[in-house]
């Protein structure tokens, strides 16, 4: 299948200047940029509109869309204790399906490509990741306090052996949720089998004022030697920070929230001034309330110029959302050139807030909203195109999202 995108402003990285052209892509992926000859099976006039590599969400819980709002202005503590954890102990895997469906179809609205998940019964994440054609790395949320934490371990390996690699959109790893719902033995043992398997790991990380764990302690275990996505590092002592720039390790930021949790602001500007590679994530849609990376990437980049505004440049903030991303996820390149796998999103460019357009770099971060993404493209595939979204029907999924929201919220309110 080949098809060309004609006459499109391209932004192939956040480095590069802005050129109108055309793309060619087949079998999903980026064939040729530049002057086209060739025939192509379907051909979309972007006159007006700008490519640019996919956003990347590095922190999400996608089947939480099924909680959003239900647990308002609350701190972390009594919003994960007496709100979310009672309801997820009702879930089942038709509820997380519906509930990932719903996010990915919020999030490919929004320009997103490609999201690192942290949930419970994944084969229903995974399945709607490769239903709607979204790339996903998912992990089973790990926890041993109760005991059980064997039994999930085993769940996530059966899981990895079945899923990672599938259609080229799914990649498997480890959830260990946080120091405080995991013992340090247990985050040894997930992380030793996440090495054995060459898989990455997520963690929440110093994402309140109440951990005070040690950092050293945490990277005395095998986690030192996998590949990890920190989501969070709000409250990291200073002397952290070193310790967290290493070419296998992500932090993922999440400034919304952290800011409506209570949590306050992560250290970000000195965290990349050390080298830390810093991608950003949402957090699940009942701490945030919405999936918008574009969102996020402003908020990021306006939190960070509160004392100085030469903490964070346009290009840095551009980096958060998509090559950064792209690495820590592992699952797109972040960039569009040939050879790469056609993630990519189209804005409508001809609006007022994008004038003149000589700033369009600057515009992208701080004048976009999630509104002008017209089209999200992953794998050379469409995932939504103007309204619509091509993968999936609509009407049934919001059906099977409101009865799933029915079930859980009976007697709980
Ligand atoms: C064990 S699966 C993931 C687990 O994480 C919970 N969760 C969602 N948001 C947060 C957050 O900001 N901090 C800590 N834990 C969070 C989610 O509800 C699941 O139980
Ligand atoms: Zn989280």
């Amino acid at each position: 299948m080949k098809l060309l995108l004609k006459n499109a402003y391209l932004l192939k990285d956040p480095f590069s200047q802005i050129q109108k052209t055309n793309l060619l892509i087949q079998d999903g992926k980026i064939s040729k940029i530049g002057e086209i000859q060739e025939d192509a099976d379907q051909v979309y006039d972007l006159s007006g509109k700008l490519v640019m590599p996919g956003l990347v969400n590095c922190h999400t819980h996608a089947a939480m869309t099924l909680m959003r709002g239900i647990a308002e202005d609350m701190n972390l503590e009594d919003w994960l204790n007496k709100k979310i954890f009672p309801i997820e102990a009702k879930l089942t895997a038709e509820h997380v399906y519906y509930g990932t469906m719903i996010a990915q179809m919020e999030m490919a609205r929004k320009g997103i490509v490609a999201y690192v998940d942290m949930y419970f019964h994944c084969d229903s994440v995974a399945q709607a990741a490769v239903d709607f054609g979204m790339k996903a790395l998912i992990t089973r949320g790990l926890v041993d306090i109760d005991g059980d934490g064997e039994r999930r371990l085993k769940e996530n390996i059966l899981f990895f052996e079945k899923w990672n690699g599938k259609d080229g959109l799914i990649e498997v790893g480890f959830g260990p949720h946080a120091p405080y719902t995991c013992s340090l033995k247990y985050i040894d043992k997930v992380a030793y089998v996440a090495q054995q398997l060459n898989a990455p790991v997520t963690i929440h990380l110093y994402e309140s004022r109440s951990e005070t764990y040690q950092l050293e302690d945490i990277l005395s275990t095998n986690l030192a030697n996998c590949k990890v996505i920190f989501a969070h590092c709000v409250h990291l002592k200073d002397e952290y920070i070193p310790l967290l720039a290493k070419e296998n390790f992500f932090v993922a930021h999440n400034p919304t929230s952290n800011l409506k949790l209570g949590n306050g602001i992560a250290p970000i500007k000195k965290l990349l001034d050390h080298g830390v590679q810093v991608c950003l994530g949402t957090d699940g849609a009942a701490s945030n309330n919405t999936l918008d990376i574009l969102h996020e990437m402003r908020l990021a980049t306006l939190l960070q110029k509160m004392n100085d505004p030469s903490n964070i440049t346009v290009e840095q903030a551009l980096c958060m959302a998509t090559i950064f991303g792209a690495k820590a996820s592992g699952l797109t390149s972040g960039k569009l050139q040939v050879g790469e796998d056609a993630d990519l999103i189209v804005l409508d460019v001809q609006r007022p807030w994008f004038l003149p357009f000589e700033n369009m770099k600057a515009h992208l971060v701080h004048s976009a909203s999630s509104l002008d993404v017209f089209a999200t493209m992953v794998k050379g595939k469409w995932i939504y195109y103007d309204g619509n979204y091509p993968t999936v029907q609509i009407k049934e999924i919001i059906e099977g999202f409101e009865n799933s929201v029915r079930d859980l919220t009976q007697n709980n309110v």
